[in-house]
């Protein structure tokens, strides 16, 4: 049976690394709206907006697994056999001058450019031959948001689509595939300087396969808007790893979602730290897959009787769509690491 983390890859999780207890539910669960994984996921996100989704319960999630599998090869390849100029061309950031990157390089795919617009998106050769498995990837990692939305719309006494409609793949929406890679430190010891700053997502739901600790999560630190960098990271955090857990995927709520919610759906807070232990020693790979809104979405809340109020000051204010928000938002981190 495929597992998520390759049980014990490359070297095994140590035992005492702190960890945060997260809720596992199982995939079938969630497709069937089971009543009492309802409440207890849509608690869960109204909280940490952190957990698991145990994939193995179903032929779905074991695709989807197997898929996560495969994108770790080629994340793996990518980073490791090309050059800087290869890299460049096709946005990779994070790499030196030398072609290699000292803490933490990434590209994306997209997925409006993979369902929406193929004709004028180019893949280099080096992607285009898993393009298959992207495209199935990125559908599945849908198909799995939605029963989670569908969830939330009842929860939060929503008409139904009022976010299932908007979460659909057939709409432009700067949705992606992620690969990323935190190098080995080269000295063996754990880096002082976070490879990856805490931050908030920008997205509504975010799906995160990896196969080595290195995510932390603090259960001290509440939703208060717009997170990124070391202003987010408090020095009253208490930062506990989530420990990769063989056949689950982890799951957290982003910035979109609360919005949409008026704070009544929590995005969770992490940052990324060198692997514990063993670990530490080996180059951490991960894939992540977004669940964004549509880009004509209004970014304002959404109105129920679950759903806090807007505020005299939100009532007055002018909505901006999705697509500008996320333009507003990467300009905001841009800004702010230019600042660092
Ligand atoms: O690499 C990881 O484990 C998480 C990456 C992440 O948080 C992000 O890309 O937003
Ligand atoms: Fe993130």
């Amino acid at each position: 049976m495929p597992s998520a983390t390759y049980d014990h890859y490359p070297a095994p999780f140590p035992e005492d690394a702190p960890v945060v207890d997260l809720p596992k539910f199982s995939l079938t669960k969630i497709l069937q709206a089971d009543e009492e994984t309802a409440e207890t996921l849509f608690q869960v996100c109204c909280n940490e907006g952190f957990f698991y989704i145990d994939l193995t319960t179903e032929p779905l999630g074991l695709k989807f697994l197997e898929e996560g599998q495969g994108l770790h090869h080629v994340g793996k390849e990518s980073f490791e056999d090309n050059a800087l100029d290869v890299k460049k061309a096709y946005h990779c950031a994070g790499a030196d001058e030398d072609g290699k990157a000292k803490t933490l390089e990434f590209f994306s795919i997209s997925r409006d450019g993979l369902l929406l617009d193929r004709d004028n998106y180019a893949l280099p050769p080096w992607l285009s031959k898993d393009e298959e498995l992207y495209k199935s990837f990125l559908k599945n990692a849908n198909i799995v948001a939605l029963a989670m939305l569908s969830i939330f719309e009842k929860k939060l006494h929503l008409d139904p689509g009022a976010l299932t409609n908007i979460h659909q793949t057939k709409d432009w929406s700067g949705c992606f595939l992620r690969f990323l890679h935190y190098p080995a430190p080269k000295e063996g010891k754990p880096l002082e300087k976070v490879p990856g700053p805490a931050h908030t997502d920008a997205g509504s739901i975010t799906m995160l396969f990896n196969w080595q600790g290195g995510l932390q999560i603090t259960k001290t630190g509440e939703f208060e808007g717009h997170y990124y960098g070391e202003d987010a990271d408090k020095k009253t955090d208490n930062w506990l790893f989530v420990k990769p857990e063989p056949g689950h995927v982890i799951v957290n709520l982003g910035e979109a979602i609360s919005i949409l919610t008026n704070g009544k759906l929590k995005a969770g807070k992490h940052r990324v730290v060198t692997p514990p232990g063993p670990q530490g020693r080996f180059p951490r790979f991960s894939v992540i897959a977004t669940n964004r809104p549509a880009n004509d979405t209004l970014m304002k809340s959404l109105k129920s009787d679950v759903i806090p109020p807007e505020t005299e000051k939100q009532l007055h204010e002018e909505p901006i769509d999705a697509l500008q928000w996320s333009i507003n938002k990467v300009a905001a981190i841009v800004n702010r690491a230019a600042s660092d």
